[in-house]
């Protein structure tokens, strides 16, 4: 059996603080997260701002160093790699960002951004015009581009570009941070499908981070949901999608903007989450999620939820472990209670 691309075990990314606040608590930006991504297969980290989501990706690609865990690529160990594992992951591992105007360079035309990776990795001279044509027509570009800058270009086209660029070094993994979240509406869906096209003809292995939840339905095979630096509930987007368990899920997917009658059909009856996020520096004892949830119990301010496996799904939450069958009547629209309280 091969080893899943990525494997992330019990990682932790602690920020400490520093100069006059060297004093105060870390911030637990990532407090023990564990996800793997079989090849050709997507991976959708969800959660509202704050959640950890980017520290894990910058963690992955070494940009911030482990406080612990283990990050394993194709079966190797990566966590704070040494340079020659340094060189695999540049090239195996892209990260495509969020803005893609601050990512070119605004003095290059679109065929020296794409020359940059061919020359980095040693693809000879005399294949790499062919290379850049190559690349800038798999994301829908033609060669007209070549010679424009990334002014003269639209938010989805200098998108396309960092894909491309991202694609030249022929990588296993990409690691999509709110790739269109800078995006106009009609154009995500474009780059959706886009990146979809793109891992059939190539079999990448995707980690897609976002917080736009209506991307991830049709584009991810796996959705895992981080709130405050922990994963709450991870499984099959589709029973993700229709089954939600977690307070939070079910918090967060009812708060998605219903658009067809099958949107209408599956967002899940949820009372609202009270107050804001808390700071990963003051992270809540028991379930961090306690303070906030409408279906807290003393018990869940006093200990650690255990993660526990239902239906293909990972679910971290005492209340649904004391009260399984009140939340499946919830599920099941059969509760009495208004707002499902179990
Ligand atoms: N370099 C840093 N130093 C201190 N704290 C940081 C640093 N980077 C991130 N954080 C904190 O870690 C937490 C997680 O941030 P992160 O950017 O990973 O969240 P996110 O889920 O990706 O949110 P967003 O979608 O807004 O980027 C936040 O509270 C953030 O302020």
């Amino acid at each position: 059996m091969t080893a899943p691309v990525l494997e992330v075990k019990c990682l932790k990314k602690y920020f400490e603080s520093s100069g006059w606040f060297s004093d105060d608590p870390p911030a637990k930006a990532v407090d023990g997260v564990s996800f793997s991504i079989e090849e050709g297969e997507t991976l959708a980290l969800i959660g509202e701002s704050g959640s950890g989501k980017s520290t894990i990706a910058k963690t992955i690609i070494d940009i911030h160093e482990t406080t612990d865990g283990l990050i394993r690529y194709q079966g190797e160990d990566i966590t704070n790699p040494i340079s020659d594992q340094m060189e695999t992951i540049r090239s195996d591992i892209q990260l495509v960002f969020q803005d893609p105007t601050s990512c070119l360079n605004p003095r290059r035309t679109i065929r020296k951004t794409l020359l940059v990776p061919l020359k980095a990795t040693g693809v000879p001279t005399e294949n790499r015009e062919a290379r850049v044509s190559e690349m800038l027509e798999r994301v829908g570009l033609t060669d007209e581009y070549l010679h424009k800058y990334p002014h003269e270009l639209s938010g989805g086209q200098k998108q396309r570009v960092n894909i491309a660029r991202a694609l030249a070094v022929e990588p296993k993994l990409l690691i999509l941070d709110e790739p269109t979240s800078a995006l106009d509406v009609s154009v995500q869906a474009k780059i959706i499908n886009l990146l979809d096209d793109l891992q059939d003809e190539l079999d990448l292995t995707y980690l897609f981070i976002t917080h736009d939840l209506s991307l991830v339905r049709n584009f991810a095979d796996e959705t895992a949901v981080m709130y405050l630096g922990k994963i709450q509930e991870q499984g099959p987007t589709e029973e993700i999608f229709e089954s939600p368990r977690h307070p939070y899920t079910r918090a967060l997917l009812s708060s998605i903007p219903v658009t067809s009658e099958r949107d209408e059909a599956y967002r899940p009856e949820s009372e609202p989450l009270r107050g804001e996020v808390p700071s990963p520096r003051d992270v809540p004892s028991g379930c961090r999620l306690h303070p906030r949830c409408p279906h807290a119990t003393d018990e869940c301010s006093m200990h650690d939820p255990e993660t526990q496996s239902i239906d293909d799904v990972d679910i971290t939450c005492i209340a649904y472990e004391d009260d399984t069958d009140g939340f499946d009547a919830l599920l099941d629209g059969t509760n009495d209670t208004p707002g499902g309280s179990p």
